[in-house]
Order: C-alpha cells, then structure tokens, then sequence
C-alpha cells in the first residue's frame, strides 16, 4: 500500500507545487493522475520514487518512510518502485532482452552488474514476463528496431523485472497512437490485477483515464480537487480541474478534444 501524507513540494523559494497532498492507493487499483500542465503530476510521481526531494510530507509503501531515506536505504527502497516513462527511456543500442534485464541492476553486486551476469532466475523471469506482454520473440532484437507500442512494453516489463511494489507511468501513452495507447493502458490494467500491484498513471488523455482505471485523482495547482471512480467524474469535476487553463494540447493544436470536454 502507498500512502501519502501532507506531500508539499516546493522548488526554491518559489510557491509550493504540491501542496499538502494526501493520497492511499491499495494494491491492484490503478489510479489516474489528471490536471493541466503544470499541476504537479510528474513532480508527485518524481517525490515518490525520490528523483525530486519533497519539502516536506510522508509516502510509505507497504510501510516503509520513502522521505530522508539515503544511500543504500534509498537504492533498496528504488528498487521496489517501477517506473514507466512517456519516452520509453530504453538503450537503443541494446537488445529488447539486455533493456529488459537492466531491470534486475538493482539487486546485482557490483561485480555482476559490470559483468552483466544475471542469475538464471532473472533470465527466467526476464523471458514469462516478455511471454506475458508478447515480445518474447523480440528479445534478440535492438530497442530501436521496434515500434513505439513495443518499446513500451520493453518499458513496462523492466520495471516489471524490478519486482515492484509500486508502478509509476508517467504519461505512458503520450507517445503513440491512439490504438496503441489504449492496448498499453489495457496491459497497464491487467498486469495491475494479475500481480496485485498498484499502479498510478499521469494521464492527459481523460477519455482514456476514465476507461481504463477505476479511480480518477484530479490536481490542480498542487492540490487535490477531485478523488472518485469514473462514473463520478463528469464535466464539473473537469471544469473544476481545467477550468480557465489553456490545455496543451489545445495549445498545440493537434486536436485532441478529449481533455477538455466529456465525450
Ligand atoms: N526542477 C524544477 N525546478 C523548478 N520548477 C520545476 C521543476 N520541475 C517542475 N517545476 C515546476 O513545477 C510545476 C509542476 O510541474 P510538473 O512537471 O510536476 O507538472 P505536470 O502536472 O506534470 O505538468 P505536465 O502535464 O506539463 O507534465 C510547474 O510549474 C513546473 O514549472
């Protein structure tokens, strides 16, 4: 369980981004972080796997304080939280196999990790999770040999390798077309309830977020304003959480209408 505290970020002497946020997430529910850019979406997920200090606050997976933890206590406490990124953050030059064991680095001394020995157990485990997601016959091939929806499942099941208490996505589906995206939210969901994991996702995409995850946390301006299912999330909730702020994808102009409207 991930349970958040009076989260308040704040970057240098500017105004705090999150501001006393309080957050539980069970194992296997998958949760969608929506808000407009600049809410605080990365800036929540980047405090709980410690890429970003948080000023001040608590998250405690399964127990355990994330906050002031440092050195070794901070790596072994990385290991348990999974990240998937909107750019994939794969070695292109390396195989889908080596991308996906990179996973494991985590838990190798330092000889294996610079020898690259994994234990068969890790190769094993490397080869049911590619199975699981149908990339298995891609694992001799180069990262960069494949198509985004692929690659992003590279991403997921090497967060997956780090046997994760906790996934994080960060905008995991910015990067592809629409069809892809919903098949690796549908993963998303799946993998969520297969390994009774819970996982949390920065979405833009509300249409989206709303078919695939059973509950909707709403940010704005570093607070919390809208935490329910769905079918509780209707236009006031989006007026509330957009209302007044350019999208950007409005912005930007490449017509997707699905964040500031409901269908
Ligand atoms: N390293 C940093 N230093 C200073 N300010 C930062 C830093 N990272 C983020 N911010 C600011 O914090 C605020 C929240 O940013 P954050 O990236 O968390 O928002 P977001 O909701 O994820 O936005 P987007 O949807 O555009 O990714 C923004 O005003 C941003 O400019």
């Amino acid at each position: 369980m991930l349970e958040i505290k009076h989260l308040t970020k704040r970057y240098g002497r500017n105004e705090a981004v999150l501001q006393g946020l309080d957050l539980h997430v069970e194992g296997n529910s998958v949760v969608a972080i929506v808000g407009a850019s600049g809410a605080g979406k990365s800036t929540l997920l980047r405090c709980i796997n410690r890429l970003v200090e948080p000023s001040s606050g608590s998250i405690k997976l399964n127990g355990h304080e994330l906050v002031n933890l440092k050195g070794g206590d901070l790596r072994r406490a990385r290991r348990k939280i999974g990240m998937v990124f909107q750019g994939f953050n794969l070695l292109d030059r390396l195989t889908v196999m080596e991308n996906v064991l990179a996973g494991r680095l985590g838990y190798l001394s330092l000889y294996q990790a610079v020898m690259r020995r994994y234990p068969p157990a890790d190769i094993e485990r490397a080869f049911t999770l590619m199975e699981r997601v149908g990339i298995a016959h891609y694992a001799n091939k180069r990262a960069d040999e494949l198509s985004g929806g692929e690659r992003q499942r590279v991403g997921v099941v090497r967060a997956l390798m780090q046997e994760p208490d906790v996934l994080l996505a960060d905008e995991p589906t910015a990067s592809l077309d629409p069809r892809t995206s919903e098949q690796i939210m549908v993963l998303l969901q799946s993998l969520a309830s297969e390994l009774s994991l819970p996982v949390l996702i920065n979405i833009h995409n509300v249409t989206q977020a709303k078919a695939y995850t059973e509950r909707i946390v709403g940010l704005r301006h570093g607070k919390m304003i809208f935490d329910g299912v769905p079918a509780d999330f209707n236009q006031d909730a989006l007026d509330a959480i957009y209302g007044g702020i350019e999208s950007p994808d409005e912005s930007s102009g490449d017509g997707d209408a699905e964040q500031g409207a409901l269908p």
